[in-house]
């Protein structure tokens, strides 16, 4: 069974960005993926100040709407990390990963544990501070069985703490999607080395959709979307390629995506001839 990442740039023009989005949906229902996973804030990139404004209901948005529209007409899954407007408090947002039915349903959301809050230094550095615009979730829901195997739902950041991700594979993942947004600081020395190790020490594919090239004058993203198979190794990643800036917003087809074949019995395969849960000594170290 066919899976896919996107990679797009979103701006702060939320229709352009669903068309993109649509676009890519299209495409990759022509062939023959079941799943399609699309980056962190593909609803738009903006000014911190822009994010009340910008951001939608989940029930009622332009966005989140047209994609479910779109998967149910492509008859394809589609997962996508969005803000969420905040019904308690209307200047904050969730960051919230939401997994669409091929009936265009939405089937299971995950609002983002941790939030990228961080003062960095050098070229590329700088404040960044989410938790400003952002109310964090508090709860892991359940992976949740698709076509292609049972999905665990991550975003970003949280690639960076294994314990969320040890707890899904726990109840059951054999694919975790970690939709992105990496930054040009850490994006290199980090992204593709996070993503391979949640893959080997969880023994599950991981699927990570990415932001790429320059939102606004002020930010600038890694990209480099890709998949990696249970046994750690990239299966597909999207060429590294950013858009001119500004992006041509007649473009729609200006996303990319790659495809990997799921291979649910190889994951099998995997942990019965290297065990992992049946070794690992919580009695003693007492986390996941
Ligand atoms: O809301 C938005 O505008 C988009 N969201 C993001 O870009 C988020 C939070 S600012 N980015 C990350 O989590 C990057 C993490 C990262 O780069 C790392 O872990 O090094």
């Amino acid at each position: 069974m066919l899976a896919a990442v996107g990679q797009i740039c979103s701006t702060a023009n939320v229709t352009h960005n669903a068309n993109l989005c649509t676009s890519l949906i299209r495409r990759a229902a022509a062939q023959g993926v079941k799943l399609l996973y699309l980056p962190e804030a593909a609803d738009f990139i903006a000014d911190p100040e822009e994010v009340p404004r910008l951001s939608e209901p989940l029930e009622s948005g332009e966005f989140v709407t047209k994609l479910r529209e779109q998967a149910k007409k492509s008859g394809i899954w589609v997962g996508v990390t969005v803000h969420e407007k905040a019904k308690e408090d209307a200047n904050k947002c969730y960051n919230t990963n939401v997994l669409i039915g091929d009936n265009g349903d939405i089937v299971q959301t995950y609002r983002k544990l941790h939030l990228l809050d961080v003062a960095q230094s050098g070229a590329n550095g700088g404040i960044m501070q989410e938790s400003k615009t952002t109310i964090a979730g508090k709860e892991l829901p359940d992976p949740v069985s698709t076509p292609v195997g049972k999905v665990g739902m991550l975003t970003c950041y949280d690639l960076r703490f294994p314990e969320a991700a040890l707890s899904l594979r726990r109840r059951g993942a054999d694919i975790i999607a970690y939709p992105s947004a990496f930054t040009m600081k850490t994006g290199p020395p980090h992204w593709e080395a996070l993503l391979r190790a949640r893959a080997i020490e969880n023994q599950a594919y991981v699927l990570a959709p990415a932001q790429i090239g320059e939102h606004s004058p002020s930010r600038q993203t890694y990209g480099h979307a890709m998949i990696i198979d249970p046994w750690g190794q990239i299966c597909a990643q999207a060429a590294d390629r950013p858009p001119k800036f500004p992006p041509d917003e007649k473009d729609v087809d200006a996303g990319l995506f790659v495809t990997a074949d799921i291979d649910l019995d190889w994951v099998q395969e995997i942990r019965q001839e290297m065990p992992l849960w049946e070794q690992r000594r919580g009695e003693v170290y007492n986390i996941a």
